[in-house]
């Protein structure tokens, strides 16, 4: 079954924009938890311009506290202040992305055959933690990137969607991408790697991104989810999500 695990920053980003703590990330996190979300996400990025580091450990603790079969998610570029970070958190699962402090947002997975030997020992590191390992990835068959990623050490992969998601107004663009996407989890699963996806999913492009990846394993979605939320509400929302994952709800 794909679980849904609700990503927090653009609640985050809309309570930035002024002095004051609502919305609550913990409030509209421990909603989503009670609607079935199988867990939360969140990305501290060096900004802060949306979950701050301050965010973290209160939310790492609704799910301990309240929600104990929950998991916690934390996505980031792996600098030192990220590891101290996810050291002292100890999420359930860590997924590293190859994000520049400027980006707008992640848009890329890592490149596996220049960068494994500098991740093979950070996730060698992070694996001390406890915590599942997940790395961001392009949608990218080649066996020689996905012998790359099981180089490092990772248990899965999370594909990056996002050409997958922006194509939702060109029928061809979106079957093309979403073979990628396939394709790519077709080769992973041959090496023995876990599947995640995440970018820019939504109610109606998650359907068919499942049927093509049975087993893909997570979803993590913030964007277009808060999006939905302020038209739903955020339990509806989720139990919509987890409706075109193909739970029962
Ligand atoms: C890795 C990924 O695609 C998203 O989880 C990322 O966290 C989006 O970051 P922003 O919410 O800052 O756009
Ligand atoms: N890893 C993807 C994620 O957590 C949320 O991405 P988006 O739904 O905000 O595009």
């Amino acid at each position: 079954m794909t679980e849904l695990s609700v990503n927090l920053n653009a609640v985050a980003f809309l309570r930035n924009r002024r002095g004051l703590p609502w919305p609550s990330v913990v409030d509209l996190g421990r909603i989503a938890l009670e609607a079935g979300a199988a867990g939360l996400t969140v990305h501290p990025r060096p900004d802060e311009r949306h979950i701050t580091r301050a965010d973290v450990p209160d939310l790492m603790n609704l799910i301990t506290s309240e929600f104990p079969d929950r998991e916690f998610n934390i996505e980031g570029y792996p600098n030192e202040a990220f590891m101290a970070l996810v050291e002292k958190i100890r999420p359930h699962q860590i997924t590293l992305v190859p994000d520049a402090p400027s980006q707008p947002t992640s848009d890329h997975g890592w490149d596996f055959r220049t960068h494994a030997f500098k991740l093979q020992s950070i996730v060698s590191r992070l694996k001390h933690t406890g915590a599942r390992l997940s790395l961001f990835a392009d949608p990218d068959p080649d066996p020689k990137q996905l012998e790359a990623a099981v180089s490092t050490g990772t248990d899965r992969i999370e594909l990056y969607t996002g050409p997958y998601g922006g194509a939702f107004n060109d029928a061809v663009t979106t079957a093309a991408e979403l073979e990628k996407l396939g394709q790519t989890a077709d080769a992973a699963r041959q090496h023995g790697l876990g599947i995640n996806a995440g970018h820019d999913l939504t109610v109606d492009n998650l359907p068919a991104l499942v049927a093509r990846i049975p087993d893909l394993a997570e979803v993590s979605i913030g964007h277009n989810l808060t999006a939905d939320a302020l038209t739903y509400g955020m339990a509806e929302t989720v139990r919509r999500f987890r409706r075109s994952c193909g739970q029962v709800v």
